[in-house]
């Protein structure tokens, strides 16, 4: 068996993390930390885990206890990761990260939107970029990995056919990404109240959002080239997932764009070419490692559209954390994930 250990494991990722893998036959968790909730049984925070880790109990976090895992996914603020990875690396530990902390190649750039110093430079040369789709053999026997942000997961699946195969112009690409409150994690605050998120949506991010440069650095890398990305967040009144609506023009039209999706994720088993003129839901991804895409050439005009849907929690942070998991110790990258059962 595996040993796992997960830091940050009351919050909204880390508590996916254990639904996920309660079910996954090669993980055993063996420890699970919280700085607020030390000694508090997970079963009984979390009843939804009942019969799965009735003897598992939050604990402070601590690199010696923490190195004795095979795996330690960080769950948790952007920063803490950057402390506390290479002390585990130096163990042996495979270092899982599903916050920013290793997303961006550049520390400068990563210290300009995040607004602090990077913590860890000298790891980026090692940490791996965890979208398996695009990076599949860099995740296998990676050390260090970055799980990718739930909107730069949904907006890149979406794009990446077209700026692989040429045929998007790079200047003005747009996103417009809607997300449920979840997104915001667990932590309390003002904007996240039921009495601030229902029956309404908002944008935010306009000016900048910190998922920009980390979407860009993926973008390029497909393209090949420089892109120009007009990339809207909104906050919408759900609890989970993200719909993105992808605009991109593309002016020739000898390409058969639905057979070029469909070529391009034959092989992935976690992204879902629907068919032409479908609409996704976010409700069809809810619990599940799966992206779910349609590409859409409105009036036969030179402006394709893209509908891309993710669970947040799952394909956009969790899950796909799994996935990387599975890829990089050489599992079947399915292990555990292959049954995307509903929500109740
Ligand atoms: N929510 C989402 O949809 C997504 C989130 N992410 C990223 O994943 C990470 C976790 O997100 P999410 O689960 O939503 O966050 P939450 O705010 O819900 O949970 C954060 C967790 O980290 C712990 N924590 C906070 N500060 C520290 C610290 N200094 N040292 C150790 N543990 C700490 C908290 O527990 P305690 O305070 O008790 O220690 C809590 O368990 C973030 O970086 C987020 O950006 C990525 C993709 C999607
Ligand atoms: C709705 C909401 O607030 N979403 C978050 C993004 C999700 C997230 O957790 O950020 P990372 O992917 O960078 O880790 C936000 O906009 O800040």
């Amino acid at each position: 068996m595996i040993k796992i250990g997960i830091v940050g494991g009351t919050g909204y990722t880390g508590v996916e993390l254990l639904r996920l893998l309660a079910v996954h036959p090669e993980a055993h968790v063996e420890i699970i930390t919280s700085r607020s909730e030390e000694g508090v049984r997970v079963a009984d925070m979390y009843p939804n885990l009942r019969g799965h880790y009735d003897e598992l109990a939050f604990s402070v976090p601590d690199t010696a206890t923490l190195g004795k895992c095979d795996v330690v996914f960080f769950a948790t603020p952007h920063g803490v990761a950057h402390a506390l990875a290479a002390e585990l690396l130096a163990t042996g530990t495979r270092v899982i990260d599903l916050s920013a902390d290793f997303r961006l190649r550049d520390a400068d750039v990563w210290a300009e939107w995040y607004g602090q110093p990077h913590g860890a430079p000298e790891l980026l040369g090692e940490a791996v970029y965890g979208l398996p789709e695009v990076n599949r053999e860099a995740i296998r026997d990676a050390r260090l990995i970055a799980v990718p942000g739930c909107y730069p997961t949904s907006v890149q699946l979406g794009l990446i056919p077209l700026l692989e195969a040429g045929l998007a112009r790079t200047d003005n690409l747009i996103a417009d990404c809607k997300s449920g409150v979840s997104g915001a994690g667990r932590g309390a605050k003002v904007s996240s109240l039921f009495g601030e998120t229902t029956e309404s949506m908002k944008a935010y991010g306009v000016a900048g959002h910190r998922h920009l440069p980390e979407i860009t650095q993926g973008l390029r890398r497909a393209a090949g080239s420089d892109v120009g990305l007009t990339f809207v967040p909104h906050l919408t009144p759900m609890i989970r997932g993200i719909h993105s609506t992808l605009y991109a023009h593309v002016p020739d039209h000898s390409v058969d764009l639905q057979q070029l999706f469909t070529e391009r994720y034959a092989n992935e088993p976690f992204v879902d070419v629907m068919p032409a003129g479908s609409h996704p839901e976010t409700r069809s991804v809810r619990g599940a490692n799966v992206c779910r895409l349609a590409v859409h050439r409105p009036q036969g005009g030179d402006l394709v559209v893209v509908l891309s849907v993710i669970d947040n929690l799952v394909k956009g942070a969790s899950g796909q954390a799994i996935q990387n998991m599975n890829i990089a110790l050489g599992l079947d990258e399915s292990m555990g994930l292959a049954h995307p059962a509903l929500m109740p």
